[in-house]
C-alpha cells in the first residue's frame, strides 16, 4: 500500500475508533449513573416513587443489578396499566389481552425509550393515541435508528475500503505511465476440440452444477472432465497416472481450459484439491510451444514464472516442474529448463541452467526482485504470470516487491491468481488489474476443507505443552504442529525431544541448512513431527498427514484455514485440534466458531459464550449470510472495521515504515 494509502487507512480507522471510544464512554456514564441510582431518563418524582412503590424499594445504597432494575421498572407499569385507569382513555377501552401485549412491546422498546411520559403516553402531544400506535411509532423510531447506526457502519466501512484501494494496480511502471490498458485477454494455440466446442450452454452449466463449479467472468470455456480432453502430450498424460491422478479435480476441470487458453484467472478451491497442477500445466504447455516455435538461447526466458510466499513452498512447485519437463523430455519432446530463485541459497548452480536460456522460473519474490535487478534474469519473454496464494502475495507482506517484479515486464501477460483464501477486497484489487479475468470458485474462499474432522479443546496456556504428549497419541504419524511465534516452536522441539519423539522444527530463524534438514526428513518419513510457525501453513504438500495441532490459535482466521489444510488432502480425512484459551482472540474465536459451523462440525460450548455481533445476519434457516463477512480477510465473525489483521498490518506497516524497510518472513 503506498504512504497515502496507509494514512488513508489510518486516518478512517482513527476516526472509527474515537467513535467507538466516545460510545464506549457514553455508555461507562450511563453504567456509573444507573449504578448511583441515577435513570438516564427524567423521570417526574410522583411517577418514580409510583414505579419504585409498584416494585418494590431497595435500601438505599444496595447494589441492584440493570436487569433487577429493569424488571422492576417494566412492572411498575405493568401496575399502574392495570391497576390505574388514568393513562388515557383507549386505556379503558382495551381488554385485558391488548394490556398484555402493550406490555409486551413496552418491555421490548423501554431500554431504547428516551422518554417515559411519551412513552406512557400521560400527556404532551400523545395523550390522545393509543399505546399500541404509540408503541408502533416507538418500534418505528428505533428500527430506524439502528437502521442508521448500521449505515454509520457501513459508510465508515466503505472509507476504509476505499483507502484500502487507492493502491496501485498490478501493472508495469512503464504500462502505468504510458497509461498502456490491455483490453484483450492473451491468445494461445490450445483450442477445445470441436466436440466440447458444440457443447450447449444448458450442457456447461449442468457440468458445472455437477461438480459445484462457480464462475463469473465473459466467454468462459467449458469445464473438461477427463486430462484427455484437455489435448495434454501422452508423457503428462503418462506421468499424471503415474501420481495417482486420473481424472481432474474440479478446479482442474474448469481452471485447466480457462488458463490453458491464455485467460486471466482467479482460481479459488480448498486446500489440497489440486490447484498447483491446474497453473504449473499450463505454464510447462507453454513453454513447450515457445520451445518448439523458436528454441531459447543464453539469457533468453523465462516464459513464464511462478511466485510463492515461501522457499519451501517454491521448491515443492519447482520440483513438480522439473517432473512434467523430464516425462515430456523422456518421451522425446525438446527439453525445458527451469530455475529456482529463492533466498538463502547460492545461485552458481542455478546460473548454469540460465546460461542456456530457461522456460520456467519458480521464485520467492525478494530473491526474484533482486536477480532482476542485477540484470541476471530479464522478462522480456514472460508471458505468464502465477501467483500461488495469492491473496498473500498481494498482501501488504509483498505488496512492494510484487510491484517492483512487475516493472520489468515489457509486454502483456497472462496473469493468474490462485488460493484457498482470497477474501472479496482482495479479489475486488486483484480483478481491477487482470484483463478479463475468470473467476472460477470452487468453495467459498477461506473456508476449510470438508474432508478434515476439526476438534477445538480448551488448554490452558501452561498446560499445553505437556498436553501435547496426550494428543499426538489420537493418530498415527506424520503429525504437523503449529504455534504462532518462533520460541514456542522452539520450546516444543526441545520438550519433544527430550521426551523421545522423533520431531523436527521450521521457523524463519533457522538458517537455510535446518530448514531444508527438517523438510527432507520429515517428508521422507524419517521425522514423525514437524514443529513450524506459520512458515509452514500454506501450499505444502506432505504426504499422508494424519494430523494438525494447532498449539495456539492464529492471529489471521485464513491461517487456520491453511494451517488445518496441511492433513485431509487429495480426498483423504484428516484431523485438526486446536487448542484455545483466554488469550485467544475473540474475533478469531468467532470467526472459528463459524467456519466449524460451515464445515457441520462440533462447536464447543464455550465459542457460544462470546457475544457474537454477526447473529443478527442469520438467514431463517439459522445459517449465516456468507456475504457479510469481513471484506479484507473473509472471517465470518466479525466486520471490517474490527479486523484483527487489518489492525495487525497496519501496525507492521507502520512500524515497516519507521525502519525504512518490511520483513516478510515468519
Ligand atoms: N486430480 C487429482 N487427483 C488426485 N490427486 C490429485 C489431483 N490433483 C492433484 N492431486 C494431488 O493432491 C495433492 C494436493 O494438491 P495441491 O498441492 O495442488 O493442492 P492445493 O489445492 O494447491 O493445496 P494448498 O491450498 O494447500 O496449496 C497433491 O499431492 C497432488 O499430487
Amino acid at each position: 500500500m503506498s504512504g497515502q494509502g496507509i494514512d488513508d487507512v489510518n486516518s478512517a480507522l482513527e476516526k472509527y475508533r474515537r467513535r467507538r471510544r466516545e460510545l464506549e464512554q457514553e455508555e461507562e456514564e450511563e453504567n456509573r449513573r444507573s449504578k448511583l441510582g441515577l435513570f438516564d431518563v427524567d423521570i417526574d418524582t410522583e411517577k418514580s416513587a409510583s414505579i419504585k412503590r409498584g416494585s418494590g424499594s431497595h435500601e438505599s445504597g444496595s447494589y441492584v443489578s440493570a436487569k433487577q432494575r429493569r424488571m422492576e421498572k417494566i412492572e411498575g407499569i405493568r401496575q399502574r396499566l392495570h391497576y390505574d385507569g388514568s393513562y388515557g382513555p383507549q386505556s379503558e377501552e382495551k381488554g385485558s389481552n391488548e394490556h398484555a401485549s402493550d406490555t409486551e412491546a413496552l418491555s421490548d422498546n423501554e431500554e431504547n425509550s428516551s422518554d417515559p411520559t411519551q412513552l406512557l403516553g400521560q400527556q404532551g402531544p400523545n395523550a390522545n393515541v393509543s399505546l399500541v400506535e404509540q408503541m408502533a411509532e416507538m418500534r418505528k423510531k428505533h428500527l430506524l435508528n439502528e437502521k442508521t447506526e448500521e449505515e454509520k457502519q457501513k459508510e465508515q466501512e466503505k472509507t476504509l475500503l476505499a483507502a484500502i484501494a487507492r493502491r496501485k494496480q498490478l501493472a508495469s511502471a512503464a504500462e502505468i505511465a504510458k497509461g498502456v490498458v490491455y483490453k484483450e485477454p492473451m491468445r494461445t494455440n490450445w483450442r477445445l476440440l470441436p466436440r466440447h466446442r458444440s457443447l450447449s450452454p444448458e450442457e456447461v452449466t449442468a457440468r458445472r452444477k455437477l461438480w459445484h463449479i462457480i464462475v463469473d467472468g465473459e466467454d468462459i470455456p467449458s469445464p473438461l472432465v477427463t486430462f484427455n480432453s484437455m489435448r495434454f502430450p501422452q508423457p503428462v498424460l503418462g506421468y499424471l497416472k503415474s501420481k495417482n491422478i486420473v481424472q481432474p479435480s474440479p478446479i482442474q476441470m474448469q481452471g485447466l481450459p480457462v488458463v490453458l487458453s491464455g485467460r486471466d484467472m482467479i482460481g479459488i478451491a480448498s486446500t489440497g484439491t489440486g490447484k498447483t497442477m491446474a497453473f504449473s500445466l499450463p505454464l510447462v504447455m507453454l513453454a513447450l510451444e515457445e520451445e518448439c516455435r523458436m528454441p531459447l538461447v543464453q539469457g533468453e526466458g523465462p516464459i513464464g514464472l511462478i511466485v510463492c510466499p515461501s522457499r519451501e513452498l517454491a521448491r515443492q512447485t519447482y520440483e513438480g516442474l522439473l517432473a512434467i519437463a523430464s516425462a515430456l523430455l523422456e518421451g522425446g519432446y525438446p527439453e525445458l529448463r527451469a530455475i529456482l530463485a529463492i533466498g538463502g541459497v547460492s545461485m552458481q548452480e542455478q546460473y548454469h541452467t540460465l546460461n542456456k536460456g530457461v522456460h520456467m522460473v519458480v521464485a520467492t519474490p525478494g530473491r526474484l526482485q533482486d536477480m532482476l535487478a542485477r540484470g541476471r534474469i530479464n522478462l522480456d519473454l514472460c508471458k505468464y504470470m502465477c501467483m500461488d496464494e495469492a491473496d498473500r502475495m498481494i498482501d501488504v507482506g509483498f505488496e512492494e516487491e510484487m510491484r517492483t517484479i512487475m516493472s520489468y515486464f515489457k509486454h502483456q501477460r497472462q496473469t493468474v491468481l490462485f488460493s484457498a483464501t482470497m477474501p472479496k477486497k482482495i479479489q475486488d484489487f486483484a480483478q481491477s488489474s487482470l484483463v478479463k479475468p475468470v473467476v472460477v470458485n470452487v468453495s467459498r474462499a477461506g473456508a476449510a476443507n470438508m474432508d478434515i474432522i476439526q476438534e477445538v479443546e480448551y488448554v490452558k496456556p501452561e498446560m499445553r505443552i505437556v498436553y501435547l504428549l496426550e494428543c499426538l497419541q489420537k493418530t498415527p504419524p506424520p503429525v504437523v504442529i503449529f504455534a504462532e511465534n518462533k520460541n514456542d516452536v522452539d520450546d516444543m522441539l526441545e520438550y519433544l525431544l527430550l521426551k523421545g519423539v522423533e520431531a523436527v522444527a521450521i521457523h524463519g530463524s533457522k538458517d537455510q541448512e535446518e530448514r531444508e534438514y527438517a523438510m527432507r526428513s520429515y517428508r521422507e518419513g524419517k521425522k514423525d513431527v514437524l514443529i513450524a510457525t506459520d512458515i509452514a501453513s500454506k501450499g505444502l504438500d506432505f504426504p499422508e498427514i494424519k494430523h494438525v495441532i494447532n498449539f495456539d490459535l492464529p492471529k489471521e482466521i485464513e491461517n487456520y484455514t491453511h494451517r488445518i489444510g496441511r492433513t485431509g488432502r487429495a480426498g483423504k480425512t484428516g484431523v485438526a485440534t486446536t487448542f484455545i484459551n483466554m488469550n485467544s482472540s475473540e474475533q478469531v474465536l468467532l470467526d472459528l466458531k463459524h467456519i466449524l459451523i460451515e464445515a457441520k462440525q462440533r462447536v464447543p460450548p464455550v465459542l457460544y459464550t462470546i457475544a457474537d455481533p454477526t447473529d443478527k445476519y442469520r438467514l431463517p434457516d439459522g445459517s449465516l449470510d456468507t456475504s457479510v463477512g469481513c471484506a479484507y480477510c473473509g472471517g465470518l465473525g466479525h466486520r471490517l472495521l474490527d479486523c484483527p489483521k487489518l489492525a495487525q498490518e497496519q501496525r507492521a506497516q507502520q512500524a515497516a515504515q519507521r525502519r525504512e524497510g518490511g520483513a516478510n518472513d515468519y
